[in-house]
């Protein structure tokens, strides 16, 4: 409600949390001349740059460094023994975070949006109260208001677990030691990227997973390659398995499985999903509703049940990529002023920056069949492309799925390295219609690892 002394605040957009697609949104009107307020209760620049994609990638390279070090005597180097040390490892997370934080905060000042520093939730329909993060609080209508308000980790309901303070994504990039011993439970992106890094810094790693096999959603073989790849770092993968009770025993953890093995860990890292923030937002007040989980209900032009009210990044529901948020802008932009720009039919990419990592684009195999569509599938080992020999890196497999009538590629799984910038060439030829065979028989540099395509569209399978 709101109070009757109340001054309630009008302007044109109203941001409630500064994700990637609200705080590109309130820089870009505020830049136009319309007046906006954005509310950020603490991150400068959001979960991404913060707590997510920047430290994580910022440590993954270094991991990465950590695995080649080690295999330097076969590049005709000696390096010694390496050491990893923990400071100077947050020490340089914490240096590009604070350099991107530093420099979103510039830019959202320079755009002339009203930055408010504070929790909010709502009181009416586009109406927020906000706690000021320094006293006092503030009432704000936007003419339009835009939630983005993201996601935190999941803590699953694991009898025992909550008691033993399990790491989740965000504490154990603060750990003052590397664990000896870490069990994660959850072998989706969180679990795998963090497993494989800690490994690479000096932990024994198990992965336990509910599922029967990792990464579900992805071919079979594709999941298998990978599973072997960390393996042979040193990964213990367990899938099919459902964490009975945890506890804690001595100076260890005690992670008693249904089929009745224990494990004992120094650490446990809950990896198993992410929750919309959306609890205390008292939604109801704003006539927004939500879906059973608790992202905010929205339809294909990301509006929610209230007018004028839009839903963008994680807690909309969409998939929990920075890209996709950033997307999600550019459809509310449009919406806001008039259009009627959808989400239906997004090729969204993605990448899972294990060592080496897997790219992925449009359908799988799987996919392709179980919607009936007449494929060709091709099938590439990494180590045939002459760039991989050179850089030693010969783990992997690339995969394509084309329709056999139109010549069109319907997806690939790229695994394997630099993978992540090859998939981008793929999408183009995707985005542009263009059939398989201008990849086959197009002129690519060699050598390099985008060359391989010329490879891969002629190696079918099927
Ligand atoms: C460990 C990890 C690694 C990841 N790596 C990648 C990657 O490599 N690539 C990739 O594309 N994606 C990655 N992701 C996913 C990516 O981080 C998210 O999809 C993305 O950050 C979602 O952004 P968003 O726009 O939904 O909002 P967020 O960036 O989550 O922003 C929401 C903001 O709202 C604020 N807020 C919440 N409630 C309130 C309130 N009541 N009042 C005021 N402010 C509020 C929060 O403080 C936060 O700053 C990763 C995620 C994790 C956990
Ligand atoms: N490189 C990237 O782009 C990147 C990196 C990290 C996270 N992300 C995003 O963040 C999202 C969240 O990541 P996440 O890994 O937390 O979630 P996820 O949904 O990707 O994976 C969670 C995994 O935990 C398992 N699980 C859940 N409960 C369990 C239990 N009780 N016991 C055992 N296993 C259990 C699930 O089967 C699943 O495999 C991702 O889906 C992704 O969109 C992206």
């Amino acid at each position: 409600m709101i109070d009757s002394q109340d001054v309630v605040e009008d302007v044109d957009l109203l941001v409630v949390g500064g994700g990637k697609a609200g705080k590109t949104l309130a820089m870009d009107l505020a830049r136009a001349g319309r007046r906006v307020v954005m509310v950020e209760r603490g991150m400068i620049g959001g979960t991404c740059i913060n707590v997510a994609c920047i430290p994580t990638k910022s440590l993954v390279t270094s991991s990465r460094l950590a695995r080649r070090a080690a295999a330097a005597q076969s590049l005709g180097l000696s390096l010694g023994k390496l050491e990893v040390d923990l400071r100077m490892l947050r020490s340089h997370k914490e240096g590009v975070v604070a350099d991107m934080v530093d420099l979103n905060h510039r830019q959202f000042l320079d755009s002339g949006m009203d930055l408010v520093l504070g929790t909010a939730h709502f009181v009416a329909e586009r109406t927020v109260e906000i706690d000021l993060n320094d006293g006092g609080r503030r009432v704000v209508r936007g003419a339009d208001v835009v939630i983005n308000t993201g996601t935190v980790p999941h803590l699953p309901s694991v009898p025992g677990l909550a008691d033993v303070s399990p790491l989740n994504s965000e504490t154990i990039m603060r750990l003052e030691r590397i664990p000896e011993r870490l069990a994660v439970i959850g072998g989706g992106y969180v679990g795998l990227e963090f497993a494989h890094m800690f490994a690479a810094f000096g932990s024994r790693v198990t992965v336990l997973d509910r599922n029967p096999r990792l990464l579900p959603r992805e071919d079979a073989d594709i999941a298998e390659v990978l599973a072997a790849c960390l393996g042979e770092d040193g990964v213990e993968i367990i899938t099919g398995v459902t964490v009975k009770e945890v506890a804690r025993d001595e100076d260890a953890v005690r992670l008693v499985l249904e089929d009745g093995r224990v494990l004992v860990a120094d650490d446990v890292l809950a990896a198993s999903g992410r929750d919309p923030v959306t609890r205390d937002l008292r939604l109801d007040a704003a006539g927004v509703r939500t879906d059973e989980r608790g992202f905010v209900r929205v339809d294909d032009t990301l509006a929610t049940d209230a007018p004028h009210t839009w839903a963008v990044g994680d807690v909309a529901g969409s998939l929990q990529f920075t890209h996709v948020s950033l997307d999600d802008y550019r459809i509310v932009k449009a919406n806001i002023a008039g259009g009627t720009r959808s989400t239906t039919g997004r090729l969204i990419p993605w990448n899972l920056f294990t060592d080496p990592e897997l790219a992925r684009v449009g359908l799988t195999e799987e996919q392709a069949r179980t919607a009936g569509r007449d494929i060709r599938v091709a099938k590439l080992p990494v180590k045939s492309v002459p760039r991989a020999r050179t850089m030693r890196e010969t783990r992997g497999l690339w995969k394509a799925v084309v329709d056999r009538n139109t010549e069109e590629i319907l997806g690939v799984a790229l695994l394997g390295p630099d993978s992540s910038e090859v998939l981008t060439v793929v999408q183009t030829a995707m985005w542009a219609g263009m059939p398989f065979t201008r990849l086959r028989d197009g002129i690519i540099a060699h050598p390099t690892m985008a060359e391989g395509l010329n490879a891969l569209f002629t190696s079918w399978v099927d």
